[in-house]
Parts: C-alpha cells; structure tokens; sequence
C-alpha cells in the first residue's frame, strides 16, 4: 500500500510542474494576463485571465449585447479570456470604421479557418476568402469577383441559368397543387443549382441522391457562435471534432466539405466541365499558370467551400423568410401582386430589366466621380471591377450608378423590409483589428476582436420609421417612391462587405417576383417564428404553407 502511495506521489511530483508550465504557458499565449488597456472602450469588467467570462461563463448572449450597447454607446467593449472584443454601433461610425485597411481582417473562428484545417486534412487554416487576409484574401476575393462577372453574372446568362432553376421550382409548386409544404429545405435545391452551374457548369436534378443527402442537413450560420469560449482556446480548431459539443454542427460542415471535394474530383476528370465556361475551369486554368502559388487547388477548394457556405444557406433562408412574412402580412402580399400585375404583367416573367431604370448622364458621371475619390482615398475596397460589384463605401453611390428595383418600388421596399426584419447576420462576421488603431476616439489594441452591430441598425427606432413591424414603409418615402436608409446593411460594410452581394441580390429579386407573381402563399402552421437567440446569425421560421395559383401560373 505504502508504495502504491508512493508513486503516486512521485507520479503527481512529476507531472504537477509540468501541468503548471504547460497551464502558464496557454494562459501567456492567451493573452490572459491582460486587463483593459488604457483609454479602451468602457464595457463589462475585463479581468486578468477569464476577461468577462464571469459574468458571461458561455459567452454573450443577444441580450447582453443589446444590454451593452444601451448602457455603453457606440463603442462598447468585453472579453473572452484574453480576447478583448469591441462592439462598434452606430451607421455613421460602421461605416467609417470597417471602410479602413486595419479592421479589414478576419480572426480564426469554426467555419472560417477551422473548417480549412478539416478540408485539407491539417494542412493549413488559411485558404478561401473567409479566413483569409491581406494580399492572401485580396487576390482570391479579386480573382472571385472577377470571374463571376466574366462568367455572364450581371448579364443575361445569369439570368437565364436563374430562371431556368425557377421554372422547375414553380413546376414542383405548381405539382403540389395547393397541398400544404414543409419550408424548411424548399429553397435549398434550387439556390445551390444557381450557385452551382456558376461554379461548375452543372445542375443536379431534384432526384439526385447524393446531393439531397447534403442538402437535408446543410450547413447552418446560427449553428455556430464565434462568441463561445471554448473556441477562443489557441488551436482549439486542431481538436474541435473531438469535443462532443461540437459534433453535430460539424457534421454538416464535414458532409458538405466531403460533398465538394468528390465534386471537384470529379469535375477534374470531366474533359467537358473543364473546358467550360464556369468558375472552377478559370480556376483551374489560372494554377496551370504557374504564375502565382497562392492559386493552389487547396486554396481552390476553399473559395469554392466559402462561397457555398456563405451563399447558400442565407439566400435561401432569406427567400423562407420572405414567404413567410408575406404570408402573416396578406395586404403586403396583395400590394407585391398588384405593382407585379401592373408593371409586369401576366404575359411575361420578371426580368432584370425590371430592376433598372436609365438614369441621366450627368447623374452617372457624378456618381463615377464619388466612386474614384472614395477609391483614392481608401475608403472602399480595391475593387478590381466597381461597375460589376458596386462594393462602394456609400450605397447611394452604388444606387446612383447601378439603379436597381426603381420599376418596382414596393418591390424592393419588400425585399429589403425582409431582410431587415430578418436580420440574419445580427453582428455580420467577427473582424480583428491588424494594428494598433482608434474607434470612436478609443484606443484599440492591434489584435482586439471587432462586431458590427448590425442588430441595432436594423432594429433601432432611432432609424426606421417602423422599427418594430414589417412594414416595406420603411423603405418608401411619402409619395410610395423607393428610399434608401442608410442603417441598411444585411450584407456587412466596407472593406470586406459580403462578396457576393450582387449575385444574392439579384437571385433574391428573381426568385421572389417570379413566385410572387404566380402564386398566393398562404401559412398553413407555424411550427417556430424567426429565432434570433443565437448570438450571431438568426435562424428562420419553421412552417408550412400553401402555395396557390394565381391567374398568371401557366
Ligand atoms: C441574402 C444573402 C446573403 C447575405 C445576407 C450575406 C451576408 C454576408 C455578410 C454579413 C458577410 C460578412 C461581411 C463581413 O465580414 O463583415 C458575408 C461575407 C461573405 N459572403 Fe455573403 N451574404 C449573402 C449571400 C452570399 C452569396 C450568394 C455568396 C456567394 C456567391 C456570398 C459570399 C460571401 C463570401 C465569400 C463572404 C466572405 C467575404 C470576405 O471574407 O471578404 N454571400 N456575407
């Protein structure tokens, strides 16, 4: 017995200081020993080690962060260990803040470069557009945008490859014949297919069986919370599939990385994909090169992976949004059909053409100008193509030179009031400061965690009309003509502003006037409203509803 205990004595007298240097050695890494810097932002206590983990041991939740920025400003601040974060609010400050160089960055979260490390098998975290900075995600955002355009988006190949896919959606509603339909996954075939002709030159018919496997438990934002302290563990993303809490929103993630590497495999062997004209033949075609390394087929896989995660399920979330407020909200509903009715008419299907209107030279030309000083002055991202992204730091800009929607007014009021409501990306993607710089007249710390507070922009009364109800009023002045507010921004601000806001936007206008236009939607049970309690992204609601034809159906 007594030697028993004796080794473990020995056993602990071993181990003891070397837990303990290891233990240090984390927490220095961490950065915990760090307080609040001076004149950092006010906010909750932030102590050496835990940062303000006491008061939050599983991070913010959506009302702490509502809480902060009520008691604290525009600039309000805490801590996830040594992790300091900084919540900027406010339209005005927003923009001014994410349009610099030094707020432009991603930090390591799950399914930025912890998805990359399960994508390459351990290779590297650091591929894609998500979690990717500098000169690294410059080129591959440039080479995206790029390309797209090139490939017919913005033109009408876009269009056509889009309203195909909607054709065989509004067959498969016109089949249903009224019958009452689980939402939740209506959407997802049909805005993968989209993405997915763009990407590979390919659709997959509804029947397919390996892709309706992926598409039944697609990735889900809102499944993951870049706030949870377990993911501000430095490597953490190495072990994550082995925490059982992360298992099952990884499992979709996986599902999907697995899907698109068999799809690229296979892809590789298709003499006629590859001399196509879609995304991954430039692609591949840009490696042949040789000219640039960064153009890897590991660096490939990620963009392709970011832009389905990123695209895909906030799309066709958006658009079971939208059926659903417009379902609770008949006499919006009636107010689309009509201007549909009136302005379209039943003889043909909504166009882009019924997105623009022309606009005066002298307009044109003053909006160029805006453009070019906000590019020279570094407030915009470097778009390589303006006139195709619009990635400007003013949308008015962008309004002016890409007029958008005008012919339906209402319309787009509509859309935007969805997406409002909707507020689906709450605090948009986490930004970390690259140097040390000032928010507000507050000193930040190269290395502090930064959230757009979307949520306030988009809920605040201080900015709508009607902050509280869905009401596309809040996008329309008094004479029913289109107004845009300024708070707005579902698709992020600045520099690293979503990439593909122009192919959601116009997938969005599609899809929504072509069944608006057809159909009634009516709800049939609401199984969950939109739940916004995850801390970054909001879920859609779960329901069922009918679809019945109007007079324009054949
Ligand atoms: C309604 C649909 C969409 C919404 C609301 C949305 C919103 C956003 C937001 C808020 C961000 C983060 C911006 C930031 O970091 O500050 C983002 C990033 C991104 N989005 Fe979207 N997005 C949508 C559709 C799409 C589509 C269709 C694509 C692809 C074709 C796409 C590709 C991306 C990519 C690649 C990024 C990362 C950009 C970067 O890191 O520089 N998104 N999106």
């Amino acid at each position: 017995m007594s030697n028993v205990l004796a080794w473990d004595v020995g056993l602990v007298g071993a181990w003891f200081p070397t837990f303990m240097l290891v233990l240090f050695t984390t927490l220095l890494v961490l950065r915990v020993f760090q307080g609040r810097p001076k004149n950092f932002p006010p906010g909750m206590m932030i102590l050496p080690v835990v940062g303000s983990l006491l008061s939050m041991p599983f991070g913010p939740s959506v009302e702490m962060l509502r809480g902060l920025r009520k008691k604290y400003g525009d600039v309000a601040s805490f801590a996830i260990f040594g992790n300091r974060v900084v919540m900027v609010s406010g339209p005005k400050l927003i923009k001014e803040t994410f349009s610099r160089k030094n707020t432009a960055d991603h930090p390591d979260f799950m399914f930025g470069s912890g998805k990359n490390i399960i994508l390459t098998n351990g290779r590297t975290p650091n591929i894609g557009i998500i979690a990717t900075n500098g000169q690294l995600w410059q080129e591959q955002q440039r080479f995206f945008l790029r390309h797209l355009s090139g490939l017919g988006f913005g033109k009408s190949s876009f269009e056509s490859l889009t309203t195909d896919e909607i054709a065989e959606f509004i067959d498969v509603l016109v089949k249903e014949g009224g019958r009452p339909i689980e939402m939740s996954h209506l959407f997802h075939r049909s805005v993968i297919n989209v993405l997915w002709t763009l990407v590979m030159g390919k659709r997959y018919p509804y029947s397919h069986a390996r892709f309706n496997e992926m598409v039944k438990d697609f990735f889900v934002p809102a499944d993951f919370n870049p706030l949870s302290p377990d993911q501000h563990i430095p490597h953490i993303f190495k072990v994550i599939e082995y925490i059982p809490t992360h298992r099952n929103g990884l499992k979709s993630l996986k599902k999907m990385c697995s899907f698109i590497k068999e799809e690229i495999k296979e892809f590789m062997t298709n003499e006629e994909l590859n001399n196509g004209d879609n995304f991954t033949a430039l692609y591949l075609k840009e490696i042949e090169k040789k000219e640039n390394p960064n153009f890897n087929l590991d660096m490939m896989k990620g963009v392709i992976v970011d832009m389905f995660m990123a695209g895909m399920e906030p799309t066709s979330s958006t658009l079971t949004t939208a059926m659903y407020l417009l379902g609770k909200h008949p006499h919006v509903q009636s107010r689309v059909h009509e201007e549909l009715d009136e302005v379209v008419g039943k003889e043909r299907c909504p166009s882009f053409y019924d997105m623009e209107i022309s606009l005066s030279w002298d307009k044109r030309v003053a909006a160029a100008f805006d453009l070019i000083v906000s590019l020279v002055a570094d407030r915009v991202p470097e778009a390589t193509n303006p006139a195709f992204s619009g990635r400007t730091a003013d949308h008015h800009t962008t309004e002016a030179l890409f007029p958008s929607f005008r012919r339906l007014p209402y319309v787009k009021a509509t859309i935007q009031e969805v997406q409002r409501t909707f507020n689906l990306p709450k605090f948009s993607l986490p930004h970390i400061t690259n140097e040390d710089c000032k928010i507000g007249g507050y000193d930040i710390p190269k290395g502090t965690w930064l959230l757009i507070n979307l949520d306030d922009s988009h809920k605040s009364p201080e900015y709508w009309k009607n902050s509280n109800e869905f009401d596309p009023q809040n996008f329309l002045d008094e004479n029913g003509k289109y107004k845009w507010n300024n708070a707005f921004m579902p698709f992020g601000t600045g520099k690293r502003i979503c990439t593909g806001e122009q192919v959601a936007k116009q997938t969005l206008f599609l899809f929504f006037t072509h069944v608006m236009q057809k159909f009634n939607v009516t709800l049939v049970k609401e199984h969950s409203p939109i739940d916004d309690t995850s801390p970054l992204f909001t879920r859609p609601p779960r329901y069922t509803a009918s679809f019945t034809c109007r007079s324009t159906c054949d």
